[in-house]
Formats: structure tokens, C-alpha cells, sequence
């Protein structure tokens, strides 16, 4: 008997008390929070908006908090305070990518790219490739003059719409997607080319997909659900719609390899080419180049056309702002000036617009994760090596410390008593450190110049046959804040 009851203690431990120990046990220090249920930890209680509900239990458990997803704990970082901390003061410790950053693209980019690869001497290096030749060192033409030329496109082909409804997201799309297109394959292509929409499209597809961001997003928190129905199917039609695409890309990459010129480098593939000679590292393959490519075309896309979507729905809510911001623009460029970078400065009203655009909806709104590159302590909490690490960008954009009534949109709120342009330390929808956003210039170029130049040109009215505007609260959250889809009339001026 008493044998008997030893037993069913052994049993119990071993199924029920041991499992449960190993769940709650966190080492000494761990940042604090809710442990969720065995097994899924808190993923059935992250909501649409995971960013809000992290900023409302951090009110709980501190703006260094942690929460478990399967077997991984993930640290989220709630305020500027302890983001710039880890990523500036700390940076090197905090630069690490975990190994499912993006779960989809990482099982076939196998580390490769930009964005997916961890911390280390070759990711160094590949970054500063990136950044020289974004800026247009010794690759042919600068990053302005591909702007420049891509505006007057985006003004035209907007022309052609007058008078008739039409979605401007997707012609934005095509502008900003031609300026990194012209900087990795040195040209840029019509905008009625079906077979370059169709490459792009099935790249973006995971972006803009509900389905395959949702999934995705799930498996960055817990990747092991990737292999189970339905995100397994989710999965293979993604691997199936972005093969064409990687074979595109490879495609141009041997044509560049066959005409390559060390001396006359065209483009980003040039540039790589040529750096692979000069560093003789087995680091710089095909495939390396292929998946930074990939890296290059969605981040360099996306990004900046969502934000000028989201410019502009801002506008049509708050068409009082589009008068002041016309007034300003007409006043520097006298009505027929065309708009270049230096005119920045004259414009503080738009410089504000455009910080208050960021700030109000932050395009990615828990960033992308980092990897702790060793053992870290961060506001007195004990952080180990490999521990992922997440930054919720929308809370440090909505913290009431910083701004008054964050919840409305309102761009006085960076211009001083002088009428002067406030920048702020506390916008950062970059992100900070090493890992910064490698096209942040070229997006604050973009965005300000076919900003400046849509408005410069015409009136954007909402579409009248639409009952109302989306609402601009609400949104598309996956990887990115995307608005609903809309349409608008552009009025020439
Ligand atoms: C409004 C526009 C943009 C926003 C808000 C934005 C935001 C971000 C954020 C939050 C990150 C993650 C940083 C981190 O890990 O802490 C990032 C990384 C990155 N972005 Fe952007 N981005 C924008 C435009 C662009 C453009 C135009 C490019 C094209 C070149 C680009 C290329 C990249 C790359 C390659 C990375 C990975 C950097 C790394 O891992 O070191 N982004 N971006």
C-alpha cells in the first residue's frame, strides 16, 4: 500500500508538479509577467492590437516585462527608457536576431539577407555595403537624382486618374518600389509592366496577406505551430507564390555577373559583386545576395508607401491640414518651383506633419525582434544570452509622459512658440542602435519629396461614392500598421 502511494506521488510529480515548475521557473532577476496557460503561454490572449495590450500590463509589471509563448520567453521593452538603454547604451549585447525573426522567409533564407542574419563581424560589414550603396557611393548615380526622377512619374501617372476615383496606395507603391528597384537592379520600370508587379506582389504578398502576416506574426512567437494545420498550408503557399520571385532575382543577378564591369559599378548587385572580390569570404554566395535582395525590394517598398497611405487618409480625416500644409509648400515653391531635399528646411509644418504621421501610427508597431548577444542586466533585471527581445515602438509613441492626448492626431504639437520645427528624440518608428533601419534616409527622402509634390499638385478629395472614410483608429495589424484600403479623387491644381 504504502508502496502503491509512492508510486502515485512519483507520478504526480513527474506529470503535473514537475512540468509546472519547469513552467513558471524563470532564472533569478527575470523581468516579471504573466505566464499565460501550459503550453501556448499567453498567445490566446494578445488580440489583434498585441501592442496595446502589452502597453496596458506593463502598468502591471513594468516597462521591462517578460511573457511566454510555447517554451520561448520573449522580454518586451515598453518605453523609450529602457529601448534606448538596450539598443544604444547596450547596443552590441542587444544586437542579436533570433532565429525565427520572421518565421516564413527565415526557414528558407536559412540566415542569409539583411534582417534575418544574427549579430556578428560579416553582418557588420554586409550593413555597411547596404547603407554605401543606398547613399549612391560609387554606384553611379545618387540616391536624390533616382527620387527626383521617380517623382515625376508618381505626378503623372496620378495626372491620368483626374476626376476619376482611383486606390493611390497602389501607385505609391509603384514609385517607392522603383527607387529601390533602380538601386539594386540599376532601372526602374513602368508602372504598367504586369510581369514587375507580379515579382513584386508575390514578395509583398507576405506583408499585405492577411493570412500569411497573421500566421507568420503567430510563429515569431511560437515557431513550432509553423509545422501544424492550418499555418503548415498557409506556409507552403507562401514558398510556392515567392519561388517565382527568388528566380527572378537570381535571374538578374547572373546577367549582372556576366556584364560586371570592377571598375563601372551600376547598382547594389555591382556593389556586392565587387566586394566579394575584394573581401574573398566564402560569406558573400548567391544565396547571401539573393535573400538581401528580397530583404531590400519588401523592406525598401512597403514601408515608406504605407506611411504616405497613411499621410494621406490623415489628410482626407483632417482636410484643414491639407489646406496649411499646401499653404506652406505653395509659399516656398511659389506654385511651379520643383521640390528638392534642400527646401527641408523652409518647411516646418510639413516636417511636423510628417514626425506626427509616424508618431500617431507607428508602421511597425512591436518592431522586429532582437536576440541578446550575451548575458545582460537592464533596469535591474537579469537578461541571459539568446533571449529574445522585442520593442513595443507604439507604446513610446503613445506614452502620456511624452505626449499630450497621444490618441489625437495632431502635428502642432512639433512646432515651437517660434513656429520652428521640434525634432523628437522620442519618435522612433527606425527603431535605434545597430540594428536601425538601414533605408531610414532614403524613406525620410521619399516620403518628404512625393509628399511635398502631391500636395504641390493636387487636391485630394475622398471618393464620393464611399459611404465613409476607414476609420483611422482600426487597421491591418501584422508584421505592419497597414490602413484599410480607400480610394481618393486627386484634383489638378
Ligand atoms: C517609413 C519607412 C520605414 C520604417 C518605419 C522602417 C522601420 C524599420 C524598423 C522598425 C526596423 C527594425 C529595426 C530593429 O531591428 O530594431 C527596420 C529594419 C530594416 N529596414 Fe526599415 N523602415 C522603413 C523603410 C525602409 C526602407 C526604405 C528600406 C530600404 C532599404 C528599409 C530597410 C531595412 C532593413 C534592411 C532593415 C534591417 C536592418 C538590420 O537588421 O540591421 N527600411 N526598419
Amino acid at each position: 500500500m504504502l508502496e502503491h502511494n509512492y508510486l502515485n506521488a512519483f507520478i504526480l510529480t513527474c506529470t503535473v508538479v514537475l512540468p509546472l515548475i519547469y513552467w513558471y521557473w524563470r532564472p533569478r532577476k527575470y523581468p516579471p509577467g504573466p505566464r499565460g496557460i501550459p503550453v501556448l503561454g499567453m498567445l490566446p490572449f494578445m488580440g489583434k492590437y498585441t501592442e496595446r495590450k502589452l502597453a496596458k500590463w506593463s502598468k502591471t509589471y513594468g516597462n521591462v516585462m517578460s511573457l511566454r509563448f510555447g517554451r520561448t520567453d520573449v522580454v518586451f521593452l515598453n518605453d523609450y527608457g529602457s529601448i534606448h538603454e538596450a539598443l544604444v547604451n547596450q547596443g552590441r549585447k542587444f544586437a542579436g536576431r533570433p532565429k525565427y525573426t520572421l518565421p516564413f522567409i527565415t526557414d528558407l533564407a536559412k540566415g542569409a539577407g539583411l534582417a534575418d542574419m544574427d549579430y556578428g563581424k560579416f553582418f557588420m560589414s554586409q550593413k555597411k555595403l547596404g547603407y554605401k550603396a543606398l547613399r549612391g557611393l560609387g554606384v553611379g548615380r545618387t540616391m536624390e537624382s533616382r527620387v527626383y526622377e521617380e517623382e515625376s512619374h508618381l505626378i503623372d501617372a496620378i495626372r491620368s486618374m483626374e476626376g476619376k476615383p482611383f486606390k493611390i496606395s497602389k501607385i505609391i507603391q509603384k514609385a517607392i518600389s522603383n527607387n529601390i528597384l533602380s538601386v539594386v537592379f540599376g532601372q526602374r520600370f513602368d508602372y504598367d509592366d504586369k510581369h514587375i508587379e507580379d515579382i513584386m506582389n508575390r514578395l509583398l504578398n507576405m506583408l499585405e496577406d492577411q493570412a500569411t502576416s497573421l500566421s507568420s506574426r503567430i510563429c515569431t512567437l511560437a515557431p513550432f505551430l509553423k509545422d501544424i494545420p492550418p499555418i503548415v498550408f498557409v506556409y507552403s503557399r507562401f514558398k510556392k507564390r515567392i519561388s517565382v520571385s527568388l528566380d527572378y532575382i537570381r535571374k538578374k543577378i547572373y546577367e549582372h555577373q556576366e556584364t560586371f564591369q570592377k571598375n563601372d559599378l551600376r547598382d547594389f548587385i555591382d556593389a556586392f559583386l565587387k566586394q566579394s572580390i575584394i573581401e574573398n569570404n566564402q560569406d558573400f554566395t548567391i544565396h547571401q545576395l539573393i535573400f538581401y535582395i528580397r530583404g531590400l525590394l519588401v523592406a525598401g517598398t512597403e514601408t515608406a508607401s504605407t506611411t504616405l497611405s497613411w499621410a494621406l487618409l490623415c489628410l482626407l480625416h483632417h482636410p484643414e491640414k491639407q489646406k496649411k500644409l499646401r499653404e506652406e509648400i505653395m509659399k516656398v515653391l511659389c506654385c511651379k518651383e520643383r521640390i528638392s531635399i534642400t527646401h527641408k528646411f523652409m518647411m516646418p509644418y510639413t516636417n511636423a506633419f510628417i514626425q506626427e504621421v509616424m508618431r500617431y501610427r507607428t508602421l511597425s508597431p512591436i518592431g522586429v525582434s532582437h536576440k541578446t548577444t550575451e548575458d545582460a542586466e537592464l533596469n535591474g533585471y537579469f537578461i541571459p544570452k539568446d533571449t529574445v527581445v522585442a520593442t513595443n515602438l507604439w507604446a513610446v509613441h503613445n506614452d502620456p509622459v511624452y505626449w499630450d492626448e497621444p490618441e489625437k492626431f495632431k502635428p502642432e504639437r512639433f512646432i515651437d512658440d517660434n513656429g520652428e520645427f521640434i525634432q523628437s528624440s522620442h519618435v522612433i518608428p527606425f527603431s535605434l542602435g545597430i540594428r536601425q533601419c538601414l533605408g531610414k534616409q532614403l524613406a525620410q527622402m521619399e516620403i518628404f519629396i512625393f509628399l511635398v509634390s502631391m500636395i504641390q499638385n493636387f487636391e485630394f478629395l475622398p471618393d464620393p461614392h464611399d459611404k465613409e472614410l476607414p476609420n483611422i483608429d482600426e487597421g491591418v495589424n501584422g508584421l505592419q500598421f497597414l490602413p484599410y484600403a480607400y480610394r481618393v479623387i486627386a484634383k489638378s491644381l
